[in-house]
Order: C-alpha cells, then sequence, then structure tokens
C-alpha cells in the first residue's frame, strides 16, 4: 500500500511543482519559528527548517502510521548571509541592489518524515543576475513579486530578465527540487508520475 502524501506548505510554488511529477498529496498548514540561530550557515538553517516544518505537519497527524509529511525551505545566501523574504520595500530595494551584478547561492532543502524517519536533502545553486540600475529595482517592487520569495526575487516571474546564468536545479530556485524529491519520495515508497 502506498503511503499517503502531505505537503506541509503554504507555498502555491511547491503545490505547483509538486503536482509537475505526478505526486498526489494533501496540503497541511503549518506554521514554525524561522528565525535563524546565533552563527547558523545558510545550509544548517534551510535543513533545519526543511526537517521543523516536515515534523510539525507530522505532529499534527497525531499517530497516522501511513502518513509521510514533505516540508521544504528555500533561502538566498549571499557572501555567507542569508537573506529571507523582504520585510519592507527598503529590505526589498536593498537585497535587490546587494544581487545586482554578481553571483549568489539558492538553497533549498528538502525533508520528508514519517512515524520514526526523517531523512532531507540539501541542494546548493548558483543564480547570477547582471547589473540592476536602481530605477529597475523600484519598479520590480512595485509589481509585488518580491514580498513572499527568499532573497526578494522570483526566477519563475517578472526577475527571470535579471538571471544571466544558472548552475544547478531550476526547480530548486523556484521552492523544490525535483529530481532529489524524486528521489526521496522513492526512498519512502512513493512513486512519482502517477497522474498526468
Ligand atoms: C529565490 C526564489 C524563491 N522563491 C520562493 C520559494 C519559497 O516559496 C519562498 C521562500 O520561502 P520559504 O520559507 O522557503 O517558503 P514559504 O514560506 O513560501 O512556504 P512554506 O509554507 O513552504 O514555508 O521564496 C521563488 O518563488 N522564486 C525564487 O526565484
Amino acid at each position: 500500500m502506498v503511503a499517503t502524501l502531505y505537503l506541509a506548505s503554504g507555498s502555491p510554488r511547491r503545490r505547483e511543482l509538486l503536482t509537475q511529477i505526478g505526486v498526489p498529496f494533501t496540503t497541511l498548514a503549518v506554521t514554525i519559528d524561522e528565525t535563524p540561530l546565533a552563527d547558523e550557515t545558510p545550509a544548517t538553517y534551510v535543513e533545519r527548517l526543511a526537517r521543523d516544518k516536515a515534523a510539525a505537519g507530522l505532529a499534527g497527524l497525531a499517530g497516522d502510521r501511513q502518513a509521510v509529511v514533505l516540508g521544504a525551505d528555500t533561502t538566498v545566501a549571499l557572501d555567507g548571509r542569508i537573506l529571507g523574504k523582504p520585510g519592507s520595500r527598503a529590505e526589498a530595494l536593498a537585497m535587490l541592489r546587494a544581487l545586482g551584478g554578481r553571483g549568489h547561492e539558492v538553497l533549498t532543502a528538502v525533508a520528508l518524515a514519517s512515524a520514526g524517519r526523517c531523512e532531507a536533502r540539501l541542494v546548493r545553486s548558483r543564480v547570477t543576475f547582471r547589473p540592476l540600475a536602481a530605477a529597475e529595482t523600484e519598479a520590480y517592487w512595485a509589481t509585488g513579486e518580491p514580498l513572499d520569495k527568499a532573497g526578494g526575487y522570483a526566477i519563475q516571474g517578472l526577475a527571470a530578465v535579471f538571471v544571466s546564468h544558472l548552475e544547478g536545479s531550476y526547480s530548486a530556485v523556484v521552492g523544490l527540487p525535483l529530481c532529489e524529491t524524486a528521489q526521496l519520495l522513492a526512498e519512502f515508497g512513493i512513486p512519482c508520475w502517477q497522474r498526468q
């Protein structure tokens, strides 16, 4: 019997990506504390959050032995500094100014939790932005797109015109590394391509 998969995420991107690979799931709402710990590296941070989201989702299912819960987290790292979702216009403009004309890392972790088991994969991608003019970053902020995105941009959206180079996993930058997610799901007995 195939386990029941739950997606512990409010992200529409993650729902679309998981649907893309033909895996049926039910969405769960979870709330966790996303504050980085003192001296936490971006890699440790994203993996901890992905695991916390999966564990919080599983805890809410109260002993369902068939349940497998997927949690994921994405963050942008610039010179080892974590750039999360901008909380204000000023913060978004500062992030975009810092990202323009150079490369940065996007880290996404995916975690699966079931009764007595939790495993995670971390995927690093490198994204390079062409130089950005101040007027452009202001116009981009005005579109509303930066607000709920790590690093204040969406590669799958209007910010695609900023990206001169990508090395790594496109789906991971958007929010869920599909190759690694499919491999992890298979380890938990959940196949992809179940429905098109
Ligand atoms: C860099 C980048 C991030 N993002 C998004 C992916 C994530 O939704 C978001 C990072 O925030 P997360 O905290 O990873 O996720 P979330 O709060 O949106 O959803 P969840 O409920 O699963 O915690 O940034 C893009 O959509 N495109 C991009 O190019």
